[in-house]
């Protein structure tokens, strides 16, 4: 058995921890990998963010063509090569992985990497199956940041349709005709609009009358409304079986207007992400898990047992890779000041959907404000009613911001629409640091014609008292 100050459980926000800093501990890093080719790395740079952000951009200049017809400029799309662009996508992030895990394995004497899959034995041991036989190790102190891995619901014959998830989908051998997305979340909006951009017919099956429904129902419903125009959406359906017969998987839906069956050449499973927190015996190492079934941790990032911390998709709430470099951070600091600690809370959480239109959204939604008894008044500007917006001929976009009235104090702000990831920024940073609604609009410049006179905007017309 080897022993080490510092064992770091996962390759994706937690091998960003260690720095020049920890150059005189002796640490373990253990990963068995994402996605088809086992990748150094995690979620984000393999299988999340980084590729369907590639794809995504793609995606929208493939939507060039539409974009222009509505400013009365002729442009012709003749098609779309997918190996051309996948290839192109994982040729610049496969060699990042790969230089990032000889990196670790070669070039730094203090690191040792254990390619393979491991639980806890014990408190902060931990067992590791390498190709040549199972390893014991233990440490000072574990940090566990296993990510989270697809749901898999359980229908019938799903296990035997050669189903994708967002760890496979992004590599087909070649684009299909048609394509079934289970699901109505990050993901399916996401590689929907990828796949629907590329010329794929896409049919979306959701459980629920609309997609998206963790948004504000305003931007949830005018989502659902334009996704209608370019896929196909199968709403309010239960999938009660999954057969695949050759070239062809067919699903048996289940809704109020009967029972339907759809048939596509693939099938993407998009309902959700759990916590790996399951697969580590992690009771045996003294880690308690929360209902969710996620690693429980306190302000710290501190499990319940001596010397382990948790971090990013295993133990947060949110499943977004700015919360888990955050978190990253706060663990980094506090194995290096264990006198001196740092809370991660405290921070509002900012999320963006990247499909078409563009989504993004901080703070309370209107449900909830209503929900949680609130006191607070809302507005909603129009792209259209904007220089820049009507300059893109923009009909369908908004922001919606809520506050309350007395302070101004802005309470959550939802954007759909272009750049909607990028404008909601100075928002979150009017939240973070409490600007309120009347200094943020009349306390600044705001560039003319530029599209932040969304905001601008958006903040004059909240009736504040
Ligand atoms: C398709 C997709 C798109 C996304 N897009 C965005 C986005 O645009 N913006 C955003 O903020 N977030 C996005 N996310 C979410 C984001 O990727 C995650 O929140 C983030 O990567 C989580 O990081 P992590 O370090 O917690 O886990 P990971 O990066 O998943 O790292 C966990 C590592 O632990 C390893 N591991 C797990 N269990 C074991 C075990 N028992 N033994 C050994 N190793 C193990 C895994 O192999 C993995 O390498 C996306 C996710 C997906 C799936
Ligand atoms: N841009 C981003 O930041 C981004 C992009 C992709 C993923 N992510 C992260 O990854 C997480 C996982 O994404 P996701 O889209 O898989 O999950 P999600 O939680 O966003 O959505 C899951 C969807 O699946 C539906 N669903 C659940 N069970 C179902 C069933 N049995 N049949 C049909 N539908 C069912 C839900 O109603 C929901 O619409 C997200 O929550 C997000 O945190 C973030």
């Amino acid at each position: 058995m080897s022993h080490f100050d510092l064992i770091i459980l996962g390759s994706g926000s937690g091998n960003s921890i260690l720095d020049e800093r920890f150059a005189d501990w002796k640490v373990a890093i253990i990963d068995k990998g994402v996605g088809s080719r086992g990748s150094f790395g995690g979620t984000c740079l393999n299988v999340g963010c980084i590729p369907t952000k590639m794809f995504v951009h793609t995606a929208d200049v493939a939507g060039s063509p539409e974009a222009g017809a509505r400013l009365g400029v002729d442009l012709e799309r003749r098609g779309v090569d997918w190996p051309a662009v996948r290839d192109r996508i994982f040729g610049r992030i496969d060699p990042i992985a790969d230089a990032g895990e000889r990196f670790r394995a070669e070039e730094q004497p203090n690191v040792r990497l254990l390619r393979g899959n491991a639980r806890f034995t014990g408190l902060r041991k931990l067992s590791v199956e390498l190709p040549d036989g199972d390893v014991t190790v233990s440490a000072d102190r574990v940090v566990v940041a296993a990510g989270s891995r697809p749901r898999l619901p359980p229908i019938p014959g799903l296990a035997e349709s050669g189903f994708h998830t967002s760890d496979s989908v992004m590599r087909l051998e070649r684009l299909p005709e048609r394509m079934i997305v289970l699901g109505s979340g990050f993901v399916a909006a996401e590689l929907a609009h990828v796949f629907a951009s590329f010329g794929v017919a896409v049919t979306v099956v959701a459980r629920f009358g609309a997609l998206l429904r963790g948004e504000d129902a305003a931007i949830s419903q005018r989502f659902t409304e334009l996704a209608s125009r370019h896929w196909d959406l199968r709403l309010n359906r239960k999938v009660v079986g999954v057969e695949r017969d050759g070239e062809v998987v067919r699903l048996r839906l289940d809704g109020t207007d009967g029972a339907q069956t759809i048939e596509a050449e693939e099938l993407l499973v998009a309902v959700g992400r759990v916590s790996n927190a399951d697969q580590l015996d992690a009771t045996v190492g003294g880690l308690e898990l929360t209902r969710h079934g996620q690693i429980a941790v306190d302000a710290h990032q501190k499990t319940t047992a001596e010397g382990v911390w948790a971090l990013g998709d295993v133990s947060s709430e949110h499943q977004l890779k700015h919360v888990a470099n955050h978190e990253a951070r706060i663990v980094q600091h506090n194995l290096l000041h264990p006198h001196e600690p740092i809370r991660s809370d405290g921070l509002v959480v900012p999320h963006a959907v990247f499909s078409s239109p563009q989504i993004a959204s901080v703070g309370v939604t209107e449900e909830q404000a209503r929900s949680r008894g609130l006191d607070y008044v809302s507005a909603v500007q129009d792209y259209a009613g904007i220089a820049y917006g009507w300059a893109m001929e923009d009909t369908t976009g908004f922001a919606k911001l809520l506050a309350e009235p007395d302070t101004g104090r802005l309470l959550g702000a939802h954007i759909i629409g272009p750049q909607a990831a990028t404008l909601i920024q100075p928002l979150v940073q009017a939240m973070q640091f409490g600007l309120d609604a009347r200094t943020m609009a009349r306390g600044q410049y705001w560039i003319h014609p530029a599209m932040p006179e969304l905001i601008e905007n958006a903040l004059l017309k909240l009736p504040l008292r």
